[in-house]
């Protein structure tokens, strides 16, 4: 740390007096305030020549680009040749910085095969090998198209190789063949894979976005390492700037006007859940208010194209909307999907949850409204939709936390050893997931409770209709079954519903209260006179007459049975908690 400080110095690093880098066990290092009096609003500033940019990339590979700028630092670090630009070896040069980056960033990417199943069934573990790929396919297309690298190709065959045969690997021949290196800093070539990967999660935890000194002149996307600035560690709720002057150094002021002897002084890397922390910075934080669970939902394209047309006030965002890079202060810009094709959602539609709101809860709501809707119900009209739609969503979420919860296959691995930190960091980040989740169950909840209360004089229970049909109850329903050589079971309130409707409209006796029924069966065979619907006895009706009257019945017929059963399963939703109750929701009443 003295080197780089000393290096700092010398190459025009401006640091303020009563600052001191410790190292912390599990946030590596850290700024510390040892002046007596405190810091008032410290800033820290870098020459653009101590600066690792893009343009150094340009100068090595020909070409300016956030793949090569990361090949330039595997070089700096692994290759033992000098790296000439303008004279300059820039190994010799930034040697000091080099030395002091950390050997290992603790992403996931980079865990072995038992740390891994720590996180198994969690999003991470899920999408664990998609993102590997995704970086080996960032460094294999780079050597394909770089005609100085393809120089080295013959060199890196092995780890073409493995991208050529990467849907046969499993995550413990990654580990095996190219994290190892990556983790021991033993790359077999300085523009191998293994380094490259080093490279890349330098980056991912520590880059930040050449715009600041550069505006305008580089893509929004360009990334730049800031040697000695890069030191501060992430507190969502610092407040700082990040700014530039006319010689294009990087100025980084902290926003705080008594930071107190002790404290550590920090850099704010944006609102990230533990999610995105992990995995690009290899930690999590607990209590982190900005914590997320991405949903991903995956509908077919005609379907997306569908909502696009008829509900354009339903928000469908997609991952981009909520990516974030190092230096993303401002997080979750607004998006608009106005201008959105289904083709934007070929890779799924994507939600955040947060307990901090409940905006990506409801517009979950709507899709999984539009998806129950009928087409003669409407997403804005129509309260059965909306009560589907939230037991399907709740079901959805459900299914989630019951995965969250099962046993992992930490066991199936017991070679390898489990570093106590990354243990920490899959466990804070599993439960935090499982708490939102948890969270958004009691939003819904919550939500249903309301809603049944609003709505209560258009929805009919089994149990309403027993208490007050008593005629259905002592003597219609088990005159069907008169014949019947067992005694009948009834499956479940949505049974028993269908039976109603044969049993009264066969009779002719829906008792006054329950005429809306009557008049709805009227409106719903209307409906579908033109469409046909109802003229065709579907197998489920099949199946539902023969279950209760395996040898016919004298009286029932099967029209009618399925004339009911299109109507209730039309007209109500079953509620997934508890009890599985169906519920008759009027369409006129
Ligand atoms: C930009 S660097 C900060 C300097 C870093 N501590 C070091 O030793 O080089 C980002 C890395 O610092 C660590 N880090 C930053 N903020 C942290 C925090 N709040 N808690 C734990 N680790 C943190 C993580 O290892 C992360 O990858």
């Amino acid at each position: 740390m003295e080197e780089l400080l000393k290096w700092g110095s010398k190459v025009g690093i401006n640091l303020p007096e009563g600052i001191e880098f410790v190292k912390d066990e599990k946030k590596g290092i850290t700024a510390i305030c040892t002046s007596a009096k405190g810091l008032q609003n410290p800033r820290i500033s870098a020459p653009l020549d101590a600066l690792i940019t893009g343009d150094l990339a340009e100068k090595v590979f020909g070409k300016k680009d956030n793949v090569l700028l990361k090949v330039l630092l595997a070089k700096l670090k692994f290759d033992s040749e000098p790296t000439l630009v303008d004279g300059i070896d820039l190994k010799a040069k930034f040697t000091p910085y080099l030395n002091a980056l950390p050997n290992v960033v603790d992403s996931p990417i980079v865990w072995n095969p038992r740390e891994i199943a720590l996180l198994d069934n969690t999003n991470l573990s899920n999408s664990l090998k998609e993102r590997f790929f995704s970086i080996l396919k960032q460094w294999h297309d780079m050597i394909q198209e770089n005609e100085i690298l393809n120089s080295v190709q013959l060199e890196l065959k092995h780890d073409i190789e493995l991208f050529q045969k990467w849907d046969q690997l499993s995550i413990q021949q990654c580990y095996e063949e190219i994290v190892m290196k990556t983790v021991q800093l033993t790359p077999a070539h300085w523009c191998s894979f293994s380094s490259f990967l080093w490279s890349h999660l330098i980056f991912t935890s520590r880059a930040f976005p050449e715009y600041v000194i550069n505006t305008g002149h580089c893509k929004k996307s360009s990334i730049m390492l800031l040697p000695i600035i890069d030191l501060l560690n992430h507190d969502y709720t610092s407040k700082v700037e990040w700014s530039t002057d006319n010689n294009h150094s990087f100025i980084l002021s902290l926003l705080k006007d008594d930071i107190k002897q002790g404290e550590e002084l920090f850099n704010n890397y944006g609102a990230k859940g533990n999610e995105e922390l992990l995995n690009g910075y290899g930690f999590v934080l607990e209590n982190n208010i900005c914590d997320s669970v991405t949903l991903r939902i995956k509908l077919p394209l005609p379907v997306v194209e569908n909502i696009l047309k008829t509900e354009p006030s339903i928000t469908l965002p997609i991952i981009d909307d909520f990516t974030t890079y190092a230096f993303d202060v401002n997080t979750k810009q607004n998006y608009s999907t106005k201008t959105r094709t289904a083709e934007d959602y070929k890779d799924g539609i994507t939600f955040l949850l947060q307990k901090s709101n409940d905006v990506s809860l409801t517009s979950l709501l709507q899709v999984f409204t539009f998806l129950s809707k009928h087409d003669q119900e409407t997403i804005g009209k129509s309260i059965r939709p909306r009560f589907e739609g939230l037991q399907g969503l709740r079901n959805a979420l459900h299914r989630k936390l019951d995965d969250l919860a099962l046993p992992t296959s930490e066991d199936d691995y017991p070679q390898y050893e489990v570093k106590e930190y990354r243990g920490y960091c899959a466990k804070i980040y599993r439960d935090s997931q499982m708490k939102i989740l948890k969270h958004s169950l009691d939003v819904l909840k919550s939500w249903e409770k309301e809603w049944l209360k609003d709505h209560k004089s258009q929805l009919l229970t089994m149990d309403k209709v027993l208490k007050y049909d008593t005629s259905f109850a002592d003597t219609e329903l088990s005159a069907c079954f008169v014949n019947a050589e067992e005694d009948v079971g009834f499956d479940s309130t949505f049974d028993l519903f269908v039976l109603w409707i044969v049993v009264k409209t066969k009779n002719n006796s829906f008792i006054k209260k329950h005429q809306w029924v009557n008049e709805d069966l009227q409106v719903y065979t209307e409906n579908h006179k033109q469409d046909g619907k109802l003229s065709t006895v579907t197998e489920d009706s099949q199946a539902f007459y023969h279950a209760y009257f395996p040898h016919g019945n004298e009286t029932i017929t099967l029209d009618q049975t399925n004339l009911a059963l299109n109507f209730i399963t039309d007209n109500t939703f079953t509620r997934s908690s508890g009890s599985h109750e169906t519920i008759l929701v009027s369409l006129t009443h």
